[in-house]
């Protein structure tokens, strides 16, 4: 049996429970149960925090699990990133106060304060830093004022936080994060390659709409460099011969640009359709 792990809590844990859902995999249904068992898919779910999944999957107690690139990176474990989810996206920044640091060397000797100390001192140690890293749990932002440290490396998304706390970003972008799966290098459990494949169907199922149009017949290889598909767009005869039917995948985020312009080319009766589920 297939043993993954699942984020219990935080940012990531609804939508990862939505998308297993959604991959045809029975969930939890009430937020305190720990395991959940799928016989039909044979496989079993551990609702764990975040942060502890690198650490079972990297010792090879779970086959696979679903967290942060962030929160991976800093456990520093022996595990792999097999595929990219599609959300929980976030950047990993500097931040200090407002006017008082531009660039990353000028952290030399100062304290920096992080949830994701791991993360952190590698980054620092690859560009030759030395700064004393104090590690807390959480609200990290609060840590500048309440002079424990001088500046800090944080998730931000929005940078609300970061605004109320009186803080600025600084520095290029320490990392982008967003949910993955990860597994141990080299290890394929029984019933990993279904999992994998009906996760990244549920990502094209998200990431992309079906559209159909009609074009005349001499406009079709125009048309086709606007809707190229995965593979090739089909195109079908209509029974007036100057014209034939196109059905292509475009991109969710480019379906208006691409309609507009298949529209000035000519094309007509253009149709977008959701993809409820599929298999690349
Ligand atoms: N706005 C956000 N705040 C924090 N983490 C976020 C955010 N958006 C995405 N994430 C991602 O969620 C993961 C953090 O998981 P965590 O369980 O710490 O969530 P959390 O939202 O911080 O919950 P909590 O702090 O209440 O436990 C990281 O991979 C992080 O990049
Ligand atoms: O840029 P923003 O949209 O404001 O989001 C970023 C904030 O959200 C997270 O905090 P969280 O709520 O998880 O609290 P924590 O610091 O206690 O983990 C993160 O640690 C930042 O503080
Ligand atoms: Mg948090």
């Amino acid at each position: 049996m297939l043993r993954v792990a699942v984020p219990n809590k935080g940012s990531l844990s609804e939508a990862a429970s939505g998308m297993l859902s959604e991959a045809g995999y029975r969930q939890r249904r009430d937020s305190r149960e720990l395991v959940m068992v799928d016989p039909d898919n044979d496989i079993e779910f551990f609702y764990l925090r975040p942060r502890d999944i690198a650490v079972y999957v990297g010792t090879g107690t779970l086959d696979v699990g679903i967290t942060g690139r962030d929160l991976f990176l800093d456990a520093q474990v022996e595990a792999e990133e097999l595929l990219t989810l599609g959300f929980g996206g976030s950047t990993f920044r500097f931040a200090g106060p407002v006017g008082e640091f531009t660039d990353v060397t000028q952290l030399h000797g100062r304290r920096l304060a992080t949830s994701y100390d791991g993360l952190l001192r590698s980054y620092l140690a690859d560009r030759g830093v030395e700064a004393k890293v104090v590690r807390l749990d959480g609200a990290v932002e609060s840590s500048v004022r309440l002079g424990v440290a001088d500046a800090i490396a944080d998730v931000v998304e929005t940078g609300n936080t970061l605004k109320a706390a009186g803080m600025e970003i600084f520095g290029e972008p320490i990392l982008k994060s967003e949910a993955v799966l990860i597994g141990r290098p080299g290890e394929a459990a029984a019933g990993l390659d279904v999992l994998i494949r009906r996760l990244r169907g549920v990502i094209v199922a998200r990431e992309y709409v079906m559209m159909d149009y009609d074009v005349r017949k001499e406009l079709v290889e125009e048309a086709a460099a606007l809707t190229p598909g995965l593979e090739s767009p089909t195109v079908s005869p209509l029974r007036d011969t100057d014209w034939v039917a196109v059905r292509s995948m475009v991109k969710r985020n480019q379906t208006n640009r691409i309609m507009d312009e298949l529209y000035e080319l000519g094309a007509r009766a253009i149709l977008v359709s959701s993809i409820h589920a599929c298999r690349i």
